[in-house]
């Protein structure tokens, strides 16, 4: 079957609409994932302009090569690999019909990338990307583009799973997109250290699907050091959704709950706790959608809600805390204002339309908030 994405036609085996795991023998293609193959030629694009040398993309798991195909339109010297022979035999019908040169090789993703240096490298496998992170970061030069599908281990809903994966302790909580991207990145950030290079999150975002976050390198142990520092834990009230960050790699949980005396503290981490995006660079990305993306509309709004999405490790979900109070919802722009009006920074979030973020407490939100419902 034949697919044209952001300007460019490959073949693909046939689009199995939803799919988000690889289940049969067919080459892997998902549509799904169109709005993150546009952010990252979007990403592409910008990047060059911040990292000039920035040449080589090595799409480690190619499946059709449809990330590969994108990359060399873009003007990258694309390898694509995978350990599938169909695959690789594919994608490399794809990128010699592109007329855009890239070859495609049948390797272990692992094993190439120990073997070779690139200076993107773009991780997309099935499920987590763990298997792959250290090589990716022992050797790569500028970027490493990751993509994680395991949502539940990430936020804490397989909880085991994601202690084994990502070696930190995910907690599901109302706010689990952050929550997985927060264990990704800081399971990445951790990775590359060990390697005493700093994996800087210029630009991550979520969905129900996946995550997704863009590392740039640096080569600096003093600079993977202070990125440690921005690694920590979160403590989470059940009862009243209060929640509290801790910078430490050594958790000193509060007994109880300082908004509402409970003692069902939920403890998350060591997690990321700095900023998931360079907001100057998301600018940049969300200059680089140009309207022949599937997915410019989409991506445009998520990029815009990005650039000025606050740093908080947190978010919170209107419906959740007015259900919680006993309270019937706002219009979100209504609440936001109503909670910026008390003094407080608030931003809608982009993981949903009633996600935001904000420097306020539970409680000063439910105070700033109170006007909105006089009836509960
Ligand atoms: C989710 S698909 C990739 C989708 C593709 N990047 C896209 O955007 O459509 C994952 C691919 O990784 C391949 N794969 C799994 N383990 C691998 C490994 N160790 N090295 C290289 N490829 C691998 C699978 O054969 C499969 O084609």
């Amino acid at each position: 079957m034949h697919v044209s994405e952001g300007g460019v036609d490959i073949e693909v085996p046939d689009a199995r609409d939803g799919a988000s795991e690889g289940t049969g023998d067919d080459v892997f293609y998902n549509p799904t994932q169109e709005l993150n193959r546009d952010v990252t030629v979007a990403v592409l694009r910008a990047f060059r302009e911040r990292e000039p040398r920035a040449e080589s993309y090595l799409d480690a798991m190619a499946a059709s090569g449809i990330r590969g195909v994108r990359a060399a339109a873009e003007g990258y010297d694309v390898t694509c690999a995978d350990l599938d022979a169909d695959a690789v035999e594919l994608a490399q019908s794809n990128l010699d019909a592109a007329g855009t040169g890239g070859e495609a090789v049948h390797r272990n993703a692992n094993a190439l990338m120990y073997d070779s240096v690139f200076d993107v490298v773009d991780l997309d496998p099935f499920g987590t990307p763990m298997p792959f992170a250290d090589p990716a970061f022992a050797n790569t030069r500028d970027l490493v583009c990751v993509t994680a599908t395991d949502t539940a281990p990430l936020c804490g809903a397989h909880q085991k799973s994601g202690i084994r994966k990502y070696g930190c302790v995910p907690q599901n909580t109302d706010y689990h997109p952050e929550m997985g991207l927060r264990v990704l990145v800081g399971a990445m950030v951790r990775t590359a250290a060990r390697y005493d290079k700093a994996a800087v999150p210029i630009l991550s975002h979520a969905t129900r699907h996946y995550a997704r976050t863009y590392l740039e390198l640096d080569e600096r142990a003093t600079k993977a050091d202070e990125l440690l520092e921005s690694t920590g834990f979160v403590y989470h009230c059940e009862d009243c959704l209060h929640r509290e960050a801790e910078y430490s790699l050594i958790a000193h949980p509060p007994e109880e709950c300082s908004n509402c005396g409970s003692t069902r503290i939920l403890e998350a981490g060591p997690i990321w706790l700095g900023p998931i995006s360079d907001a100057e660079f998301v600018e940049s990305v969300r200059d680089e959608v140009t309207d022949d993306f599937g997915s410019a509309k989409r991506a445009r709004r998520m990029l815009d809600t990005l650039a000025v999405e606050l740093d908080t490790p947190t978010h919170f979900d209107q419906h959740r805390l007015c259900k919680l109070w006993g309270r019937s919802a706002s219009k979100m722009e209504e609440f936001l204002d109503a909670v910026r009006d008390a003094g407080f920074d608030a931003t809608p979030a982009h993981y949903h339309g009633t996600a935001f973020k904000t420097d306020a407490t539970v409680a000063e939100i439910r105070e700033a908030t109170a006007h909105l419902d006089p009836e509960a």
